[in-house]
Formats: structure tokens, sequence, C-alpha cells
């Protein structure tokens, strides 16, 4: 249980600690006790001033996410609207007759932040990192405070884009008041509650502070600016839009009326499918790397020092981008000193496209680059501790390059292979390491996109999966482990998406499909016929988009001429039906199909649990993360109302739609299809 501990000094300071691993997070005993520690302290005649802190660094992850489903679904009682902004952290720690600082430390997020903002001054170390990050929940933050001590301008940037500062940002933007050293932290936020006292320091309850906001017409300006953003970045989400009136409130009805507007405002978007959907996202995303039988058998990651990755083209020198950006260092080979070239060349522009945003100094663009170096021969392998292969998919040469990694690299070494959807075991045929080959499958561009599938077979060891697991997470991806199988849980290729590979990508991926799964997959010339006016996709600055100089996508009205052509080989003709669907029925039939192949990825026991799949659509994907991934949507329709729909559509068009027999069964029993399925493990 969460609790808070009150220890008073003989200097007549009240300390009292957060205390909730792992990160303090504010849940409801936690709040309780804070009321209760206050009240002791401000009772007590030997307590003359309290300093707030969080237990082994971390001053506090913000109000216990964990409890928002058990408020959502009504198990836990609800505490009265404004008991925490108002009745808590207003009345009880900023109202005080006793003056707080916050002594910051790790994280002051979310309710975390707006405690140590009711403090009447904030301590902070360099690393701890501030912010107010619930608008990726789907809900909206403590609204009055931070624009009362950064400005209007700056607290609505870290709002909306949840993104938290440093202590020595916070401190230039007037969040902290001192930037210290863990070890000095304490006694310093000690003394200054002291110098609070004696005022030698201002005693400042943020809520009425004034000076920071700018003036009303300035204000107005920003706000309005702040709309026009907000429905430009995410026009299907409302909550951004509430945050941004509750703090207009605020500033035209003053604090309190704001803080009561955001009380009500967030009772409401907490039972919204937004928010349902986006903490569903959350917990799935840190449920990736629990893997049944594979994480929890205290195997510790072995230490990958180097990496080798084998074909420098758009995948490999993305790959070596992400390595070398988290500090591995790592050898490029290829087969020519061409290619080779050209590989490093699009290592070296994926940096300097940081360096121009202003992200990345000159200085670190070269000490990052140094990692990299490149070769043409397997010589400098010997002491690699992992290697990468991201060549084209040619089941031959990948058994080849197989075979000789298993020459060149040291027998501990782990083999993986970028292969989007050749079965694994036929790409190791022609060795003897089976237990140390494992699929890393990064999304192109893979130093940007977040997801790392990575493939099991029945023979890979549960330590190789552990260190890939390890390295996904240094590198900053989120990995989610699958079964092998072709395409593994890949689930649907958008137009935009085989633009951005490229055709040549997208037919060799296909034809995989088609061969695999001849009943599932449309066959059509679409894509060959487009190929053949070298039409190939984005590198060729058209696809089933046009792209400008800036890769911005527009519709292309000439692709009709290709859609005929296509349709009249194939011999397929309008049906008028059709031309007529509703957007909901366009949705749905290109979505359906997706949960059906997602049904049986689940059934087959290729995924682990029904939420990887959500996470591997989100980052891998692009499906909205405010749906809450294909299978949370899919639960939030019913599983017999997508059914009945596949269904209707399998009688008329055929069996591409067929409902699978995992879903039929699942509708028949009237249950979700998230829930864990008690076959279905058969691949893992
Ligand atoms: C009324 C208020 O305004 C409303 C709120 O405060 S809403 C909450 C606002 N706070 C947030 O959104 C912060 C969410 N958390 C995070 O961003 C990150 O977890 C973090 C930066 C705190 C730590 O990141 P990292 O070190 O990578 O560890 P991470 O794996 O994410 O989290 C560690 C564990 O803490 C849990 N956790 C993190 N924040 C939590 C929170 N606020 N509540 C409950 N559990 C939390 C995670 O689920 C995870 O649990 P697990 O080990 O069982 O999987």
């Amino acid at each position: 249980m969460g609790r808070t501990v009150l220890e008073v000094g003989a200097d007549g300071v009240a300390l009292i600690t957060i205390v909730n691993p792992p990160v303090n997070s504010l849940a409801l005993d936690v709040l309780h006790s804070l009321k209760e520690s206050y009240d002791e302290a401000l009772r007590r005649n030997d307590v003359k001033a309290i300093v707030v802190t969080g237990e082994n660094g971390k001053f506090s992850g913000g109000f216990d996410i964990t409890a928002f489903g058990g408020l959502q679904g009504g198990k836990v009682e609800q505490p009265k609207p404004g008991y925490i902004s108002v009745e808590v952290i207003t009345n009880t720690v900023e109202a005080a007759k006793k003056p707080s600082v916050a002594a910051i430390d790790g994280l002051a997020l979310g309710g975390g932040l707006e405690v140590a903002m009711a403090c009447h001054a904030r301590i902070s170390t360099p690393t701890a990192q501030l912010g107010l990050p619930e608008l990726q929940l789907g809900l909206i933050p403590g609204t009055q405070r931070l624009p009362r001590l950064v400005g209007l301008a700056k607290s609505l940037e870290m709002m909306l884009t949840s993104k938290p500062v440093k202590g020595q940002e916070a401190q230039n933007l007037g969040l902290v008041d001192a930037v210290v050293s863990p070890n000095e932290l304490v006694d310093t936020a000690r003394k200054w509650a002291l110098d609070i006292v004696e005022r030698r320091k201002p005693w400042v309850p943020t809520l009425y502070k004034t000076d920071k906001i700018e003036p009303l017409g300035e204000a107005r300006e920003i706000l309005k600016f702040a709309r026009v953003q907000a429905r430009k970045q995410a026009p299907n989400l409302k909550h951004p839009l509430v945050c941004i009136d509750v703090i207009e409130e605020g500033i035209l009805s003053g604090p309190m009326a704001g803080l009561w507007k955001e009380a009500e405002a967030f009772q409401g978007l907490l039972h919204s499918d937004t928010c349902k959907a986006l903490i569903h996202i959350f917990f799935a995303q840190r449920g990736t790397s629990k893997v049944p039988g594979v994480t929890d058998k205290g195997l510790i990651p072995r230490k990958v020092k180097k990496v080798a990755i084998v074909g420098g083209g758009l995948m490999g020198s993305g790959i070596a981008t992400a390595l070398i950006l988290s500090n591995y260092p790592v050898i490029l080979k290829e087969v020519n000193e061409k290619f080779l070239q050209a590989g490093i060349g699009r290592v070296k522009a994926n940096l300097q496209s940081r360096v121009k945003k202003g992200n990345m100094t000159q200085e670190k663009f070269e000490k990052t680059m140094s990692l990299l170096k490149g070769t043409l021969d397997y010589g400098s392998f010997r002491d690699v501790d992992m290697v990468i292969e991201a060549v084209i998919e040619k089941i031959s040469l990948k058994q080849e390059i197989f075979a000789d990694l298993e020459k060149y690299c040291p027998p501990h070494c782990i083999l993986a292979t970028n292969t989007s959807t050749i079965d694994l075991n036929l790409i190791g045929e022609k060795t003897r390491s089976h237990d140390r080959i494992i699929g890393a499958h990064f999304f192109s561009p893979a130093h940007v996109m977040p997801l790392l599938e990575i493939v099991r077979t029945q023979h890979t060891s549960s330590q190789v999966i552990v260190d890939l697991l390890d390295v996904g997470k240094k590198i900053k991806k989120t990995p989610v482990v699958v079964g092998n199988c072709t395409g593994f849980a890949f689930l649907v290729h958008s137009c935009r998406l085989a633009d951005l590979v490229g055709f040549g990508v997208a037919v060799a991926t296909g034809t995989q499909f088609v061969v695999n799964f001849p009943e599932r997959t449309y066959k059509s010339m679409l894509v060959p016929l487009m190929q053949e006016d070298n039409r190939a996709g984005e590198a060729t600055r058209k696809g089933f988009y046009l792209y400008d100089d800036k890769r911005k996508a527009s519709p292309d009205p000439e692709l009709k001429k290709y859609i005929e052509k296509a349709r009249s080989i194939s011999g397929a003709t309008v049906d008028p039906k059709l031309v007529k669907l509703s957007e909901k029925d366009i949705v749905e039939m290109i979505f359906f199909p997706v949960v059906n192949e997602a049904c049986r990825v689940l059934d087959e026991g290729i995924a682990v649990k029904a939420a990887d799949l959500d996470i591997a659509s989100v980052m891998g994907m692009g499906f909205p993360p405010y749906r809450g991934g294909p299978i949370f949507w899919a639960d939030s329709l019913g599983s017999k109302y997508i059914y009945s729909r596949l269904n209707e559509w399998a009688k008329t068009y055929g069996d591409f739609f067929k409902p699978c027999a995992y879903l039929a069964d699942r509708a028949a029993k009237g249950i979700p299809l998230s829930s864990p399925s008690v076959q279905g493990q058969a691949r893992l």
C-alpha cells in the first residue's frame, strides 16, 4: 500500500516522503496519507516548515494510472469532484499556514508536478524530468498552476506535447527556484523552507501569481493559435481542446473557477472511449516486454558491446543509425565499395537531418558517426556480440549469409535477421545455430519508428530473446515478441506504407503472402502496372500518391488509369453497391478483415497476447492509439457485430472476408476477442 512518511528534524522541518514504488504514484491511499501528514505537520508545534520529496530518487510519476481502470469500471468509489485538486492540493498543501518546499529528483509528472507546484518553492536536480503528460492518456492535467509559473505559451506547449523539461530548463522557465545535485537536494530544500519562514525568501502561492501570464489580448491570441494547432494535429481528439478551454476559464474568471471547471471536465474525460483506449495503450506498451516462460525465468541480459549489420540499404542504414544513436559501436558490411559508401552516406544523412533541425550538435554528430565502421568482408566480425542481417528478401542469399555468419562470428553471437516475411527456420537451414537465430524486424525508417518485432522460433533460446529485448529497450524501441511464420504479426499494408518502403519491397512481401495464404490475399496487377511506368513509391516521387520536395503526399487523379487497367486484366466489374458505401462501411470493410487476420494470429499463438497486436499496429502501422489498437477497437464494437458483417460480405464477395474459427467461436459465446485463450500457445 502506498503512503507518505513524516519525519520531523531538529531544525523544525517536517520531511514528508512519498513512498509508492516503482514511481511513487499518487494512489488514493497516498493522497489520503499526504493529507494526514500535512494535518499532523500543521498541528505540531515543533514543525515550522515542510519539505515534500519522493523515495528512491523519484518525486512522483503522477496519479496512479492503474486506479483509473477501477474508477472507469465503477469498481472503485470515485472521490468527490475537486477532492484531489481543491481539497488536497490547494486547501491542504498550498493554503497551509506553514510553508512547503518540493525537493524534486527523478521525475515530477502529472499530479506529482501539481503537488510540487502547490508548494511555495521548488528545488530540483539537473536530471529531474518535470512535465504534465496527461493528454497522452486522454485526460487533462492540472491546468491552473503551470501557466502562472512559466507563462501561457510555454505551458501550452508542455501540456499539448506532453513533453517534460529537465531541471536546468525548468529553472530558466521559472518552474523551479534552484537546481542542485541529488546529495544536496533535501538539505537545500530544508534551508529554503526555513528561509521562507524567516522571510528571507518569498512565500509564493503559485495559484495567485499573475506576473508570468501574458496580457489578456496576447493571451487570447495564444489560445486561438493553440486551438488551431490542436485541431490540425489531432482532428479526432476533443480533450486537447477541453484543456485549452479550462486554461482560458482560469485566465478569464480566476484560478478557483478554473480548478472547478477542470475537476468537472476531468470526470467526463475519464469515462471517454479515448481515455480508455489510451490507458490500454499505456499498459499494453509496458506489457510487451513481459513474455511468459521467457522473462519470468530470472535471466539477466548479456551485455552487447558491438553489433554488425549486413546490408547498408534503407533498412540496414536505418538500423545502424538507431544503434549508434544509443552508443552501440556498429560495423556495416556491404558487397562493394560503392554500396558501402551509399549505406554510410544514408546513416550520415539521417544524423545530419537531426543537426539541421537543431536536435543534435555538430560535436555529437561527429562522435556518433565515429561509432560506425564500414567493411567489405567478415574479418572484423570475430568479436561482435550481435549481427543483424538486412539484405533483400531472397531466401538463398540469406541462407548463404547465415552459413557465413556461423563461420566468422563468435559462438555466443546473436544471429538476427530483419526479414519481414520469411520463415526463420528456412533462413537458418544451412546452420547448426538455431538456438541463437532470431528475428529483429524493424519498421522503416528504422531510426524513427518505435516498433521492434522480435521473432522467435521454437528453437530460439530464452537468453537470446532476453538479450534482444534489452537491446530494444536501450535503443528506445517498443519490442513485441511474436512467433515464427510467414509475415509474423504483420496485419495490413497501407498505400502510404507501400509508397514509403517502395514497390520492390511491397511486391516481394506481397508475393510471400500470395504463396503462403492464397485464399486470404488479393491478387492484383495494380502495383506491377505502376512499376512498369516507373511509379515505384516515394523514392520515384510517384506511387499511390504524388510526393513533393518535402515528401508531402497528395492524391493523383492519374491513379484511376492504373486501377481501370488492373480491373480489366482481372475481369472485375464495378459493383454499383460498393460505389455508394458510407464512410463507416469503408472503414469496416478495410479493418474488419484486419481484425479477422489478428484473430488468426492469436489463435495460432503467433502473438503472446491481444494487447501485443494492438501495440504492434499502433507503433508499426500507424493505427490510431486513441482507438486502442485493432483488437481493443473490435472489442468496443463487439465480436458478434464484426462476425455478422464479415459473414455477410463473405456471402457476397467471397472467402477473403470469411470469419475465422476464433472469431466465430468468440462471437457465438459473446466473449471479447482479447480474453486469453486456453489453447493457442502452440507455436510458442
Ligand atoms: C489528476 C492527475 O493530473 C492525473 C495524473 O497524474 S495521470 C498520470 C500522469 N503521469 C504519467 O502519465 C506518467 C506515466 N508514466 C511514465 O511516463 C513512465 O512510466 C515514467 C516516465 C514514469 C517511468 O518510465 P520508465 O522508467 O521507462 O519505466 P516504465 O516501465 O514506464 O514504468 C515502470 C513501472 O511503473 C508503472 N507506472 C509508471 N507510471 C505510473 C503511474 N503514474 N501510475 C501507476 N503506475 C505507473 C509502469 O506501469 C511500470 O509498471 P511495470 O513495471 O509493472 O510494467
